[in-house]
């Protein structure tokens, strides 16, 4: 968090984590279970959570004839990013609310770094350039073995009868570094991320994230 914003200033949680994990059931039920505290909570994501970089999100889900280069895809998820913190993540925090994120920058290290192999200091370089030092308070990183995420994320294409965007149309090899690469900046930083089994019944996974919230809410109390 820059400095700027300390003051008075509301907390910001991201959740992460592979396809398929449970990330997009689980924003709710934290943001449920942070409004029911009383705190007023903004729910949103990544790429997008603003008209102009849900645009940008559409262009790197999207199947093209030409592919996308690497370095374009990374700038792109940072264009949205900066678009995303100046219009709406910084105004929320400092008016005081609480900004809940299906996913963030540590989705551009798993992706873009583990998944596509960019040297992670021109990522960090990025994330200082666009950040300013912001960063979440608290990431939840639900972690599962591929294939049982992968037979999540099959049944959900299935019923909503929809096709698999850019990433989700990528190899098991390609998952295989997004995962390792979450896990070890979840070993690198475990003061602010949380890995949360997200195997196992959803009443289980929401039990293990509301220890979680309770934990760190006693802390920052
Ligand atoms: N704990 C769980 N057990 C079984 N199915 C789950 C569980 N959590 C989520 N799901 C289902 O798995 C699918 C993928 O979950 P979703 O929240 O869309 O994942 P993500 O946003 O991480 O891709 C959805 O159909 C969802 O209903
Ligand atoms: C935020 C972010 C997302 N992504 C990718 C991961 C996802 O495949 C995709 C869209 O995110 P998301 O909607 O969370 O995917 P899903 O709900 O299917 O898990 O964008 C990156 O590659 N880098 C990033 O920095």
């Amino acid at each position: 968090m820059s400095p700027e914003v300390t003051s008075g200033r509301g907390r910001f949680i991201t959740l992460e984590g592979g396809e398929g994990v449970g990330k997009s059931t689980n924003l709710g039920f934290v943001v449920d279970f942070l409004r029911g505290q009383g705190i007023e909570v903004v729910q949103t994501r990544e790429p997008g959570g603003t008209p102009r970089a849900e645009a940008i999100r559409e262009q790197l889900l999207a199947h093209h004839q030409e592919p996308l280069d690497s370095d374009a895809e990374l700038l792109l998820v940072f264009a949205a990013r900066a678009q995303h913190l100046a219009r709406r993540i910084v105004p929320a925090l400092e008016r005081g609310a609480w900004v809940v994120s299906d996913r963030f920058t540590d989705a551009t290290f798993a992706y873009q770094g583990g998944g596509r192999g960019i040297d992670v200091q021109r990522i960090a370089q990025l994330e200082k350039f666009v950040q300013r030092g912001l960063t979440p308070d608290l990431t939840l990183l639900l972690d599962m073995p591929l294939d049982a995420a992968e037979q999540r994320l099959a049944g959900r294409l299935d019923r909503k009868g929809e096709t698999r965007d850019r990433f989700e149309q990528e190899q098991r090899d390609f998952f295989e570094r997004v995962r390792d690469a979450y896990l070890a900046r979840a070993a690198d930083d475990p003061q602010r991320m949380a890995i949360i089994d997200a195997s196992g019944s959803l009443d289980d996974v929401q039990a293990r994230i509301t220890q979680q919230l309770h934990m760190r809410m006693t802390q920052w109390a």
